[in-house]
């Protein structure tokens, strides 16, 4: 088989806090990459927590893990030529780097995007119902709130989702992979 550009893969990880818009962006994104016949899989968090990071919760080390070995499916995803989209919080700057790191080792592309929606936004959202529960006190270790969120310091790039449509959000991760040769 000829490798051509459209058959090369990328990981796009869509990092941000609880109810930032991660999810239902990756969804529109992969929707719109499926619709164009490009090998696309969204790797959804809460499946992952559920199969393979089953029995990790949410302290520092855990969270590592999880975001190490969801880095780890999204690259093998994305060597074999998927465009691999992951909405996943990924709190900590060093697990970041590390799976930038190992996709940059082994030449597999890496597209980090910020979904950079403020606290207060997120928290009236409350997809989840997470902040009120934290509020409450019936939660603790919120990411954003009382767990920290280290942002991206050199993203490739960042949403302000509470200023677009969500489809304006999903069109410009898309413009993005166009720019980058990867659809
Ligand atoms: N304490 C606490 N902090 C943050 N998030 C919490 C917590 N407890 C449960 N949840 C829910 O679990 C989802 C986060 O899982 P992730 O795998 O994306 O998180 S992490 O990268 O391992 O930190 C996350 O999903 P999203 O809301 O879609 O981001 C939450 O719904
Ligand atoms: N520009 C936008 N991008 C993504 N979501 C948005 C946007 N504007 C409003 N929203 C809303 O915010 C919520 C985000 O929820 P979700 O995608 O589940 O967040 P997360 O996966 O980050 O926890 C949804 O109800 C969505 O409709």
């Amino acid at each position: 088989m000829t490798t051509t550009a459209r058959a090369q893969g990328a990981t796009i990880w869509l990092t941000g806090l609880p109810s930032a818009g991660k999810t239902t962006i990756a969804r529109l994104l992969g929707d719109r990459l499926k619709g164009g016949g490009l090998r696309t899989e969204v790797l959804d968090g809460d499946e992952i927590r559920r199969f393979l990071s089953a029995g990790l919760g949410f302290s520092k080390e855990d969270r590592d893990t999880n975001v190490r070995r969801i880095g780890l499916v999204s690259e093998v995803l994305a060597r074999n030529g998927v465009l691999s989209v992951v909405p996943v919080i990924a709190p900590y700057a060093v697990s970041r780097a590390a799976v930038r790191e190992r996709h940059q080792r082994n030449g597999v592309p890496y597209i980090e995007v910020h979904v950079a929606t403020p606290v207060e936004v997120c928290s009236e959202r409350d997809v989840k119902g997470l902040y009120a529960r934290q509020a409450a006190g019936e939660l603790s270790g919120l990411t954003g709130v009382d767990d920290p969120y280290e942002p991206p310091v050199d993203p490739d790039l960042v949403l302000r989702t509470q200023e677009q449509t969500p489809r304006q959000s999903a069109d410009a991760v898309y413009a993005l992979l166009v720019e980058r040769g990867l659809v």
